[in-house]
Formats: structure tokens, C-alpha cells, sequence
């Protein structure tokens, strides 16, 4: 008996010709109506669907191959004498290939003007349960959804006249990693109608974007996946103009430096180096900016990552140029700009909107599960400020201190931050006791810390910290208070004629 291929197919590239290879090793074809239409209108001969099923295609498409004639066609086990003399009792024809592509849901969602019942109407139901059939029983059916994977079958054919199980198994688990994701996607689509947040099970599904030369040490191995849906000023999406491609630290990096720039509005400049932010800078330019985050930490910025959030000019190009940094990203390069830093082979460029995405569930693993939280996006809501010492803070202290409190959040805890005129002068990072954190921020600072004001991530367990933050020349606190002996801290900082703010608020980062 000739063996029998079922094709049908949503995305029709390269299918002709399939099915005419097929035709040429002998293969029957069966097909489904527009799949049909397209193979027959080049002179194939094809078998509609109904003439297996004995059934017609009804209900607009939602019932064509949903028939037993086809699942236990694909289902039975050749060398199970029971099966194949049911097979026979029943009528039915054994079928050998199954060549579906699926409705395109995630195509069908990602348009701005996607109604639900388009989403719906795309939603496949027949193509997934032909591939679960086919891909259960790989051992004897070849199941191929990727229209990329077409002539891996067919030279096989060609020159084993048959398909080898290692190749039938290779493209079934393709085909289940196919559903999953296709199913993972509709369940994502329907659990955000419905506003579940964390439902009793979890899907999350990503595609690859490519994979790394290594993990965060050479020794490891590792790949960078992307969300189905991710926003064009996300990291994922940044258009890479230059340079090789980026290593695993580099993308960690990359993501952090893009985080922080993207909370600033005026002409910003962020220096990164290991997830933390080495120097940050405001100005009326973005040259200004850069000058300030450079002049924060000359030493730590070399070989860091930049983020700025306006056009890269040529006088921006010449002073990045000027030094070795890994990564540059902002929203767009000059050419001129570009002709200089080019000229740089190891630097890559990344053009990203810099913008704020929807906000994003942050997924981190934990040895046996994942913790998922909401990115923290919290803003600093100006009525939650509360001035707890005696004296008036001056307009420019204001400006420090909230620029410091934008900044601290990205800050690895314990995290303690000193800024003056719009410029980081000293980060003290992920320390285990603040006071550490407090003392290497001054001692970055040095003299710069004079007049200076100090932020906090979380509150001041004891009145040490205000004592480190007096040494170094500190004026004015922000921190977001809560501890049982704050009041310790106010009388420090009233007895050393320290300002001190309280938020409310804390930004924890581990
Ligand atoms: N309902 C069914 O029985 C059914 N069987 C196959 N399909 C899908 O129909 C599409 C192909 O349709 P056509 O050959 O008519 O263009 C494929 O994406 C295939 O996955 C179906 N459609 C949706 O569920």
C-alpha cells in the first residue's frame, strides 16, 4: 500500500514542492481546503479531507480533521496486529506523514486591532491534536510542523527511502515544544483577560534569540530567550548596529544600565559595571550628562556599559570614544557619530527606544521553583515625603536628593548613594551591613562629599549611618524611615544640623 501524507497547512511556504517530492517517493497526499486548492492548482493530485473522513468540512473550519478515519490513522501501531485489524474492520487507512502548520494566534494577537473574537477564531483546535497524534506516535509517523524541517524529510526519503527514528523522534518533541508554546500563549492571551495574576500553575514559554558563547563564567553554558511579546525598548528588542556579538554579563549589564536611564526624563547619562550603577549624570545636554556620569567614578566606567536617553551627536560620539566601554545604548546614533564609534571594533552600539514598557513580572530562579514578582516601578509620590528634622532644606538639596532617591532604587542593597549637582559621587553597593555600604560611598567621594546628600535604600537600623554620612560632609538625607530607633537617626541629624526626608517608601534590590 502507498503510504499517505496529511497536509494542512496554515503558513503554505514551500508546500508545493513538498508535496510534489512526496509524490515523487510515492506518497499519497491528503489535504484540507485551502491546502488542497494551493497543491492541486500545480497539477498534483490531492485527496480532500472529506473523502477520508466521509464527513464535510463544517462549521466555518472548526471541524475538518477531527475524525476518528484520521486519528486512528495516525494512532495505530503498525506492528500491533489488534490495532491494524481494527484499522481494517473500521475502514480506515493508515497515515504515514502529517505535515501541519497551526492558525497564527500569536500573528492574530500581536495587532493593535485584534478583537477577542478573532483571537478565538484563531485559535487552532485540529492542527495540535494531529500533531499530538502523530508526535505520540513517532514510530511510525513523521510529523513535521516547521516548514524549515521540509527537506531534511524529503533528502531522507530520498536516500533511505524511508525516515529514521532518530529524526521522527528529533521532530516530535519539535512538534510538542511547538503546542506547548502555541497552548502557553492562548492560556496567557485568556488568563490576562480574566486579570489572574498568579494563577495555580505558571506557563511561561519564550522563544530563543540566540545562544551565548558561555554563561556568566566560561565553564557554564548558556542562552538568551526572549518573551513572545516583548516591547520594542526592551532589551531583546535593541537593534544592534555594532561590534561582536553580546556575552551573558554583557546582556545583565545592558539591562540594568537600560532600567535606570529609562526612569529619567531630562538628558541622562548612566555609567554600569556589574549591575550597579557606577556614575549617573544629568545636564541640560547629553554631553553634559555623560561629563557628570564619567566624572562620578573615572575609574569604575572603564570597560562599563552607557546608557543615554537622546540622540548620540558627534561631541557625545568623540567623549564615549574616548574611553573603552563594552556597550553603548541610546535611543539613536548620529552618522557622524556612528563613523567615530565604529572605528572602535570591540564596542557594540545598541539603538533601543528609551521609553517605559508595560510593566514587567520579574522571574527569578530559586533551587526548586521561581519567585515572580512585579518589577519595581514605584515613583516617588512628592505628599509622601516627610521632612523629620529641624532644618529647611535649600531647592538645591531638594534636586539631589530626589535625583539620588531615582537613583538608589537601582542600587544593590544594602545600598547607600552620595550626589551632588546632578551627579553620582559615591555608590556603596550590596554591602552586608549599611554602614559599610555608607563608608565606601564617602570614601569614593572623597572631598566631592562635601555638601552632598545621602541616600538610603532602606531605613537607618541605628544612628551610625548618619555619623559616616557627617565624616564625609553629608548635608541631607533621603531614606525611607521605619525603624524602631529612627528617632536615634533624627537626633543625630538634628544635633549635626543634618536635613533628613523619609519616603515611605523602601527599594530593597538583591
Ligand atoms: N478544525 C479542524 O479539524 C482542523 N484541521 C486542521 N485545521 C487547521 O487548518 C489549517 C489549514 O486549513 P486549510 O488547508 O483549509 O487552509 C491548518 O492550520 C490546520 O492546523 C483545522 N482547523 C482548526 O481547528
Amino acid at each position: 500500500m502507498p503510504k499517505r501524507a496529511l497536509i494542512s497547512v496554515s503558513d503554505k511556504t514551500g508546500v508545493v514542492d513538498l508535496a510534489q517530492q512526496l509524490v515523487n517517493q510515492g506518497v499519497d497526499i491528503v489535504s484540507t481546503g485551502g491546502t488542497k486548492k494551493v497543491i492541486e492548482e500545480a497539477g498534483i493530485h490531492v485527496t480532500g479531507i472529506s473523502d477520508v473522513t466521509g464527513f464535510p468540512e463544517i462549521l466555518d473550519g472548526r471541524v475538518k480533521t477531527l475524525h476518528p478515519n484520521v486519528h486512528a490513522g495516525l494512532l495505530a501501531e503498525r506492528d500491533e496486529e489488534k490495532h491494524l485489524k481494527q484499522l481494517v474492520e473500521q475502514g480506515v487507512t493508515p497515515i504515514d506523514f502529517v505535515i501541519v502548520n497551526l492558525y497564527p494566534f500569536k500573528e492574530a494577537i500581536s495587532k493593535d486591532e485584534v478583537t477577542f473574537n478573532d483571537a478565538i477564531e484563531n485559535i487552532d483546535i485540529g492542527g495540535p491534536t494531529m500533531l499530538r497524534s502523530a508526535a505520540k506516535n513517532h514510530q511510525d509517523v513523521t510529523v513535521v510542523v516547521d516548514p524549515a524541517d521540509y527537506e531534511r524529510v524529503v533528502n531522507s526519503l530520498k536516500q533511505d527511502g524511508e525516515v529514521p527514528l532518530e529524526l521522527k523522534q528529533e521532530l516530535a518533541a519539535k512538534v510538542f515544544r511547538h503546542t506547548a508554546h502555541y497552548d502557553a500563549l492562548i492560556a496567557g492571551f485568556l488568563t490576562e483577560q480574566v486579570g489572574e495574576r498568579f494563577p495555580e500553575t505558571k506557563t511561561m514559554t519564550y522563544e530563543r534569540k540566540q545562544t551565548l558563547r558561555y554563561g556568566e563564567n566560561p565553564h557554564q553554558q548558556a542562552a538568551f530567550y526572549q518573551e513572545p511579546f516583548a516591547a520594542p525598548s526592551s532589551l531583546s528588542q535593541a537593534n544592534q548596529l555594532h561590534g561582536k556579538a553580546l556575552s551573558y554579563n554583557n546582556i545583565q549589564d545592558a539591562d540594568t544600565a537600560l532600567s535606570i536611564i529609562k526612569d529619567f526624563d531630562e538628558p541622562t547619562a548612566v555609567a554600569v559595571k556589574h549591575m550597579n550603577p557606577c556614575g549617573v549624570g544629568i545636564g541640560n545636554t547629553l554631553f553634559d550628562a555623560f561629563t557628570r556620569a564619567y566624572a562620578a567614578d573615572p575609574v569604575s566606567i572603564f570597560g562599563g556599559i552607557v546608557a543615554l536617553n537622546r540622540v548620540v551627536d558627534v561631541d557625545v560620539a568623540g567623549k564615549l570614544s574616548s574611553i573603552f566601554l563594552e556597550i553603548i545604548i541610546a535611543p539613536q546614533f548620529t552618522e557622524e557619530a556612528l563613523a567615530i564609534l565604529t572605528k572602535k571594533k570591540n564596542i557594540r552600539l545598541l539603538e533601543v527606544p528609551i521609553e517605559m514598557n508595560e510593566p514587567l513580572e520579574q522571574v527569578r530562579s530559586v533551587s526548586g521553583g521561581v519567585l515572580i514578582q512585579d518589577e519595581d516601578r514605584h515613583v516617588l509620590d512628592e505628599t509622601d515625603l516627610k521632612v523629620v528634622t529641624d532644618r529647611e532644606l535649600t531647592e538645591a538639596e531638594w534636586n539631589d536628593l530626589r535625583f539620588a532617591w531615582k537613583v538608589i532604587k537601582h542600587v544593590k542593597s544594602n545600598a547607600i548613594l552620595l550626589a551632588k549637582d546632578s551627579q553620582t559621587i559615591g555608590v556603596g553597593a550590596g554591602q552586608m551591613n549599611r554602614v559599610g555600604s555608607a563608608k565606601i560611598a564617602a570614601e569614593q567621594a572623597g572631598d566631592k562629599a562635601k555638601g552632598a546628600v545621602m541616600a538610603s535604600d532602606a531605613f537607618f537600623p541605628m544612628s551610625d549611618t548618619v555619623e559616616a554620612a557627617h565624616e564625609a560632609g553629608v548635608r541631607a538625607i533621603i531614606q525611607p524611615g521605619g525603624s524602631i530607633r529612627d528617632d536615634d537617626s533624627i537626633h543625630k541629624c538634628n544635633e549635626l544640623g543634618i536635613a533628613m526626608v523619609f519616603t515611605g517608601v523602601r527599594h530593597f534590590k538583591h
